[in-house]
Order: C-alpha cells, then sequence, then structure tokens
C-alpha cells in the first residue's frame, strides 16, 4: 500500500524520506486529485491479468502497456533520472503499476506543497493530467512498473514553469479549485 506524506524542506539526498508530516490517502486524492488503486502483487505479476485491474483498463480506456525498468544499469541513467525528478507535468494522465521494487512520486498539492507518494508492487497511481510532479526511486534504486497510456503514448515532460499555461494545467486547476 502506498505511504504518503508532507516533505520536509531539507535540500540533501532526495533519496532521503524527508517525512514531515504522514497524510492519509483520502487528504492526498483530495488535495492533489491523484488516484490510488492496490492490486495484489501475485496477481499482477500472473499471465491472466486481475479482473480489476482488466475493469480499470476498460473502464478509462487504456488501450496501451509498457514495462519501465529504472535501475543504475539502465541506458542513459544520470539523464533519465534528472528528466524524471525535474519538477514536470504531461498532457496526458501518468498511469503507473509498480511491478516490484518502490520508489517516491512527488506530487504538489492545491497549495503547491510537495507531498510524497511511497509506491509498492501492487499500487496503481494515476496523476491527472496538468498536475505538476516528480519521480525518483527510493534507496533500493529499483523499480518495475508498467506505464498505461490511452492510444499512442506521449512521454514528454512539461517541465515547470512551461507546463503552467498549457490546456490540461488550467483544466487540471480549474477541477482542483472548484472542489474545494
Ligand atoms: C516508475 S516510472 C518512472 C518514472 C516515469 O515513468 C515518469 O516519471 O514518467
Ligand atoms: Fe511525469
Amino acid at each position: 500500500m502506498v505511504q504518503c506524506w508532507y516533505m520536509d524542506d531539507r535540500q540533501d539526498d532526495p533519496q532521503d524520506n524527508h517525512l514531515l508530516k504522514d497524510v492519509d490517502t483520502a487528504t492526498l486524492c483530495d488535495r492533489t486529485g491523484v488516484e490510488v488503486w492496490h492490486f495484489q502483487p501475485d496477481q499482477i505479476l500472473s499471465d491472466n491479468e486481475c479482473p480489476a485491474l482488466v475493469k480499470l483498463k476498460q473502464d478509462r480506456g487504456y488501450t496501451y502497456e509498457d514495462v519501465i525498468k529504472v535501475e543504475p544499469s539502465m541506458e542513459k541513467y544520470d539523464e533519465k533520472l534528472k528528466m524524471f525528478f525535474t519538477e514536470h507535468t504531461h498532457s496526458d494522465e501518468e498511469i503507473r503499476l509498480v511491478l516490484e521494487g518502490a520508489g517516491f512520486f512527488d506530487v504538489r498539492d492545491c497549495d503547491d506543497k510537495w507531498m510524497r507518494i511511497h509506491v509498492f508492487p501492487g499500487d496503481l497511481l494515476i496523476l491527472p493530467a496538468g498536475m505538476y510532479h516528480r519521480f525518483i526511486p527510493d534507496k533500493q534504486n529499483f523499480i518495475l512498473a508498467k506505464r498505461f497510456f490511452v492510444g499512442e503514448p506521449v512521454w514528454t515532460p512539461i517541465n515547470r514553469p512551461n507546463g503552467d499555461t498549457h490546456p490540461s494545467r488550467t483544466a487540471y486547476i480549474k477541477k482542483l479549485y472548484h472542489n474545494d
């Protein structure tokens, strides 16, 4: 299951937890629009996918999937990590299902504060289009995750502040604050 907290503002090792204050997933979802699911790890690793995940993919129209492995031996590791950890958004949702390992997804809340989401096998996160976020592996330095997308994938990060005027950001902000 995910663990979530507000981050402190220490600027040292970003792979430290930086835990300031624990947050429950309801607060995370309410203050960011992030959606969280958890599936049994053994079910998502088996060939015949678990029915709940099949249904989620159908309901959300996820027609594309692939697997990403983040570890020091990967090609252009340092470059990839810098890209992942640079605060950015996307025109579309970022959907990640953790198969093995762990990592930190940091997301900006409605007061622009960093919330850190520690994800583990079986956790599925949907980061809304237009939300600023970043990713870094935890001290294990290993994560294997499935990526889902609607149609042909677009992974391009839009780094802050270039995303501020993007239509997805405008729509995200409108939805997030309207819920207040
Ligand atoms: C565990 S997924 C690695 C991070 C990523 O895919 C992304 O930030 O787009
Ligand atoms: Fe991203």
